[in-house]
């Protein structure tokens, strides 16, 4: 399906919009779409693409990545961009169990029944949702956040359905998405989402942050965190296990949803002797995925080798999809730092990074 036309478009007579940020800059990609790049101090940057409301670039005071995009990503709608963090909104996703618990209770209604029923390969609600697809605005007069004097560099992004998105979620919405550099390079993202339905009906979603890290070698790389939670397994029909063992290590593909998972996830990258501080509020779960050797030759905006260098930790709400009523709203909040990893020589207790 084809995504609306960029504001701002080349050929369109509109001026480009005003960022209230001075450390925040509107610029156009060589692939002609536009992104905002936010500039820390010394090399710290980040750079959001309108389309999708998509950080593609998080770079540290050295100027080092520290998100994965690929070499093949596509910067062309309707694709969206491979890498960085797509938001994944609005899904729909509901493990068999839940589905069917819900359907016994028949405490769905008719709307959201029709949603169930399309989730996976059926229906039009792509697999992530549209977001990521779609052309976000710069809202240059967002409601106000907690205030934080220390954070310069920032952009408020907006979303809300065309009338195409109506054919395919029947739901009125504004999703305000603040992209923020803090000043020790944190990159955080906070999203808010309200329900504008004039008709008085609810609506429900599931929401990920698809954040994709760079890492050296997926096989130095350790998670903790997660150890002893349980999770769904998309490889084995989202059945629920246990995770076993000290740490999440990486030796093939995996495709987990974590359940109400803790809200700081470490990933250890001991060749980089880098770790990356997930913190996430308002998003119980966390996918973690990696796509591994085969699916990785089968995408086609990925390289074979790819995988060997990404690993996406998505703070996400997957298990109980959020409802909101009308005129509620819903945050949810994505904060990431990396420091220095002393682990291996055992300077750095993971209990603290967990912790703070
Ligand atoms: O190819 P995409 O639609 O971006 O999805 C890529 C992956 O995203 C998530 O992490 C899901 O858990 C995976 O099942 C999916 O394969």
């Amino acid at each position: 399906m084809a995504a609306p036309a960029p504001a701002g478009a080349a050929g369109s007579p509109s001026p480009p919009p005003q960022l209230p940020s001075p450390f925040a800059e509107l610029v156009r990609s060589p692939s002609s779409l536009e992104k905002v790049v936010l500039r820390g101090s010394r090399n710290c940057c980040v750079e959001v693409y309108l389309y999708g409301g998509q950080v593609t670039s998080w770079k540290n005071d050295n100027g080092e990545e520290l998100l994965f995009l690929s070499t093949k990503a596509i910067f062309k709608p309707p694709k969206a961009i491979r890498g960085g963090i797509p938001i994944c909104f609005p899904q729909v996703w509901y493990p068999l169990s839940v589905m069917a618990s819900l359907m016994f209770r028949k405490c769905l209604a008719l709307t959201e029944m029709h949603l169930v029923m399309q989730f996976g390969t059926h229906g039009n609600l792509e697999q992530h949702g549209f977001a990521r697809n779609r052309f976000w605005t710069i809202d240059n007069d967002p409601p106000p956040l907690p205030a934080n004097p220390a954070i310069k560099a920032y952009v408020d992004l907006i979303l809300r359905p065309s009338e195409e998105d109506l054919k395919i979620w029947p739901h009125s919405f504004e999703f305000r998405l603040r992209v923020a550099l803090g000043p020790s390079g944190d990159l955080s993202l906070t999203s808010r989402i309200r329900n504008t339905n004039t008709d008085g009906r609810p609506f429900s979603y599931t929401f990920a942050y698809h954040t994709y890290f760079s890492v050296s070698d997926i096989s130095e790389v350790r998670v903790e965190g997660l150890e002893t939670m349980d999770y769904l397994d998309n490889l084995k029909a989202k059945e629920r296990f246990t995770e076993q063992g000290d740490a999440i290590v990486f030796e093939s593909e995996v495709d987990k949803v974590y359940l109400a998972a803790p809200s700081k996830i470490a990933i250890i990258d001991h060749e980089k002797k880098k770790t990356f501080v997930v913190t996430k509020e308002g998003l119980p779960d966390a996918v973690v995925w990696n796509p591994w050797d085969k699916k990785a030759k089968a995408m086609q905006d990925f390289g074979d080798g790819e995988y060997k260098n990404m690993l996406c930790v998505e703070p996400a709400a997957v298990e109980k999809p959020i409802t909101l009523k009308p005129g509620e709203e819903w945050k949810g909040r994505l904060a990431l730092s990396a420091v220095p990893s002393s682990y291996c020589s055992g300077q750095l207790d993971p209990l603290k990074v967990l912790q703070g």
